[in-house]
């Protein structure tokens, strides 16, 4: 089976071609692969599908197997698996996704995409939530960008502290469902940095939801200006309100191409 390895800011995954048929047990398949001693390793899995209501369709899985409804990172690396591998010429893209439909714009260059915007449509955030941890009590604003997110406002915050905190936020009851975690420290009214807790995922370099969600969070605050710099561990996205809608911006870099005998693993596991 072929598969490409692709990362936004460090935020990785890997891309299966399902435009004529997919694989079985894509959620324990994603589980597999996604290992990083025993896999191919990476943050998720992203099957590219036909369009139904759009150009493809995204569906997107977690290391853990589980289904992540929107990756802000994984479909930007998505517009350029398709572009650069000649499925489409549209610089326009609209895609399909468990969370609607999303609106990308390509930026090529030398005939491959380096950048893309993706209109995250609007951002549904709720009134915060005092959540008391073994790791003491932590105000969470819960934010959906398509999927949901928990927004913690916090000064300095370290990967340490991140993966302490960030899996009793995600299991938090008091906050609904399982849900990523960003730990967001404001600089200035352009400038946010972020630390990142995805469920299914655990700590990883970046978040494009995650981004846009500790945007919406800072805006609804009146802590940011209608455009930021979003710093994260693995690099940094450009985020803009626009009519009430965000885009977001950034690199998206093919990491390399791979084939797996995957049916290996299924048999030998118990
Ligand atoms: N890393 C992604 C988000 C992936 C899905 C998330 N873990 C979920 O389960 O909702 C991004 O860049 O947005």
């Amino acid at each position: 089976m072929k598969f490409v390895k692709m990362e936004g800011l460090g935020n990785d995954y890997l891309f299966l071609n399902c435009l004529e048929g997919e694989p079985p047990e894509l959620p324990r398949l994603a589980k597999t692969l996604s290992d990083r001693h025993f896999g191919v390793g990476a943050d998720g899995l992203i099957c590219v599908k036909p369009g139904q209501a759009g150009d493809f369709t995204m569906e997107m899985y977690n290391a853990d197997g589980s289904r992540g409804a929107m990756c802000g990172n994984g479909i930007r690396c998505l517009g350029k698996f398709v572009y650069d591998s000649g499925l489409t010429r549209k610089c326009c893209l609209t895609i399909q996704t468990d969370a609607g439909p999303r609106g990308l714009e390509l930026s090529v260059r030398n005939g491959r995409v380096a950048e893309v915007t993706v209109d995250m449509g609007q951002a549904q955030i709720d009134e915060e939530v005092y959540c008391q941890t073994a790791a003491g009590a932590f105000w969470v604003t819960p934010v959906e960008v398509g999927n949901p997110h928990g927004v913690v406002f916090c000064p300095e915050w370290t990967e340490e502290e991140t993966a302490r905190v960030g899996p009793l936020l995600e299991h938090c009851p008091r906050l609904g469902r399982r849900r990523n975690i960003e730990f967001l420290t404001v600089e200035d009214r352009e400038h946010l940095t972020v630390r990142v807790w995805e469920r299914g995922s655990g700590v990883t370099l970046a978040c494009g939801t995650g981004a846009c969600a500790s945007f919406a969070a800072a805006r609804r605050r009146d802590l940011c200006g209608p455009k930021a710099q979003v710093h994260l561990p693995g690099g940094s996205l450009r985020v803009e309100e626009r009519e009430n809608r965000l885009f977001m911006t950034g690199p998206a870099h093919t990491v390399f191409r791979g084939e797996t005998d995957f049916l290996w693993h299924s048999e030998t596991e118990n």
